[in-house]
């Protein structure tokens, strides 16, 4: 078995592929993008794909909630949450005084933003596809005005000097991925079921109806927000997990009743819940 990750080597997304793939026995095969990973699945190229979905500072992955609401039909098969330690990295010998831009994918930049206004108030900030390729950017053009956040491993995969370790803005930082396939999970009796819907016009109430039907069900709901409909201002999608398979006769039921009562509904997949770590450090433990 094949899993997708968004590469190259050294990213977040590699270390949840290969925690993913390794009790499995599969081998884990690098993309450039989002949309890459989730077309090499529906291309064969990959039986399943790691996308990060959500994090703990800032909030969820857009790239990836938008191409499940929008672009493909593939399930989800599991999930896994995994913590994020972030590292100033740059050419040996940088100092935060010759710095001039900082590259980072957005997510991460977003993670330390209270460091970088911080440390480097008047460094320029530009988007790289990954943390990885952002470090590896940096070393290529071995110049001492850039520096890029990564993992450790990518630091050391590009001999990249780390120049600020933890750099998060709060240490529990922890991201949770998504694992996409064809089909999802069956039951374990430890499951999540995600999915999303939009409410009827002009209905007052509407949102409560839907969500009432979760509520009378007694279903916990583990997560709820909303994503534009990207047709009208003001159209939403709302994205909501909760604990149970959707084969469970109660979920069933339940999706059931909201079918009838949402405009539309779009059911991601059922998935063993995965637990979420404790926090791993403090600062003082780089
Ligand atoms: O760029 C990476 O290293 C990734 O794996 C992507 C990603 C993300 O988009 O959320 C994954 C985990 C971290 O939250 C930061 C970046």
């Amino acid at each position: 078995m094949r899993i997708a990750y968004l590469g190259p080597e050294g990213t977040f997304s590699e270390e949840a592929a290969l925690a993913w793939a390794t009790p499995r026995g599969a081998e884990v095969v690098p993309f450039s993008s989002f949309p890459a990973l989730v077309n090499a699945v529906e291309a064969g190229l990959a039986e399943q794909a790691m996308l990060p979905i959500e994090n703990s500072l800032e909030g969820s992955v857009s790239g990836t909630v938008d191409l499940l609401i929008h672009e493909t039909d593939l399930k989800l098969c599991g999930e896994l949450v995994l913590p994020v330690r972030h590292f100033l990295v740059g050419v040996p010998g940088t100092t935060l005084a010759e710095v001039r831009t900082v590259t980072s994918h957005p997510q991460a930049l977003g993670q330390c933003r209270r460091f970088l206004e911080r440390a480097l108030p008047g460094a320029g900030q530009v988007a790289a596809l990954s943390t990885a390729a952002a470090v590896a950017g940096v070393m290529e053009a071995g110049d001492r005005s850039q520096v890029a956040i990564g993992t450790r491993r990518a630091a050391e995969l590009y001999g990249a000097e780390i120049l600020a370790a933890d750099i998060q803005d709060f240490d529990n930082n922890v991201t949770r991925f998504v694992v996409l396939a064809e089909a999802d999970a069956p039951p374990t009796g430890q499951d999540k079921t995600s999915l999303c819907f939009s409410v009827k016009a002009n209905v007052p109430g509407a949102l409560y109806e839907v969500l009432g039907v979760l509520a009378a069900a007694q279903i916990q709901m583990t997560k709820v927000e909303s994503r534009p409909k990207k047709s009208k201002l003001g159209d939403y999608y709302f994205l909501v997990d909760i604990e149970g398979h959707r084969e469970d006769p109660p979920i069933r039921a339940a999706l059931d009743q909201m079918a009838e009562v949402v405009a539309e509904l779009k059911v991601f997949g059922s998935y063993p819940a995965s637990p979420v770590p404790a926090p791993t450090k403090s600062r003082a433990g780089a």
